[in-house]
């Protein structure tokens, strides 16, 4: 039977110290599913990518993507995925367009069709501009836009994201968005994280909402948000926030200087 699990992930556990970060995660990611992973600060959001894509070892559970163990079988689970990671760091000193020319080679790529996708993709992310300035001078969305490029240049089959609407112009979000449409509409599966809500409604067809290292609630979109009114309300209710007094304590705040 062929598998239309893009991530499987069994019992997923991570400690720091008496932190327990990622406390056993079972979760099935659908493939050509446009997937947030959304929580609170401090949910494992973050670990728990770090753990899917192979940067950080888990204490215990395995995952498997596209049917590849992350930890057993790297290699091939590495040629199929894309990954932009939190605090991204790329290569400062090269230019845009070296970075994704160096990238292109690393994944295995051909320097023709290298030079064909980097054109492609800086002319799609507006970036074509700024494709002979070094990356250490690029403003943070550029840093973005970029380094999303690095992660679709190989045209992985699933793509990892953290955070990627962060520090990003509204223009910038949206071509973003278009080509992570586009690119999902062709059968490959992306999962991003975020705590922006309505980002995730109105951009996810699939959500997993995480709170205290754990998997809370996990499927369609409508499925998740129940009969709430939006997916921020359903979210609140189930990581146990509603009704939690705006401040009551702060009753110095506000005023102006006395
Ligand atoms: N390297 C580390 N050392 C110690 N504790 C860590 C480490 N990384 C994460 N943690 C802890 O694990 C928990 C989960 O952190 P994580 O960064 O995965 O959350 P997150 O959901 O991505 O949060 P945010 O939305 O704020 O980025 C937090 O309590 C954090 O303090």
């Amino acid at each position: 039977m062929v598998s239309t699990s893009a991530v499987r992930i069994q019992g997923l556990w991570k400690r720091f110290g008496q932190q327990i970060a990622v406390a056993g995660i079972d979760l099935e990611l659908p493939a050509g599913k446009f997937i947030g992973l959304v929580g609170p600060n401090g949910a494992g959001k973050t670990t728990t990518l770090s753990m899917v894509t192979g940067l950080l070892r888990p204490d215990q559970g395995t995952v498997e993507i596209a049917g590849h163990d992350v930890w057993r079988d790297p290699v091939a689970v590495k040629a199929r995925i894309g990954v932009l990671p939190e605090g991204l760091r790329l290569f400062e000193r090269l230019t845009g367009r070296e970075l994704l020319a160096y990238s292109g080679r690393l994944r295995g790529l051909a320097g023709a069709e290298v030079d064909r996708r980097a054109a492609q993709l800086l002319d799609v992310l507006d970036l074509a501009g700024a494709q002979h300035k070094l990356v250490v001078d690029y403003s943070t969305g550029m840093r973005k836009k970029i380094g999303l490029a690095t992660a679709l240049l190989h045209n992985p089959e699933v793509l990892f994201l953290d955070e990627p609407f962060e520090g990003v112009d509204p223009v910038s979000a949206q071509t973003i968005r278009g080509v992570l449409e586009r690119y999902t509409a062709s059968g490959a599966t992306v999962v991003f994280s975020s705590h922006v809500m309505e980002l995730v409604e109105s951009l996810c067809d699939w959500v997993a909402v995480m709170a205290a290292g754990r998997i809370r609630a996990h499927g369609p979109l409508a499925e998740v948000r129940g009969d709430a009114a939006t997916l921020q309300q359903s979210f609140l209710a189930l990581v146990g926030a509603q009704g939690r007094a705006a401040g009551s304590d702060l009753d110095w705040l506000g005023g102006g200087a006395r």
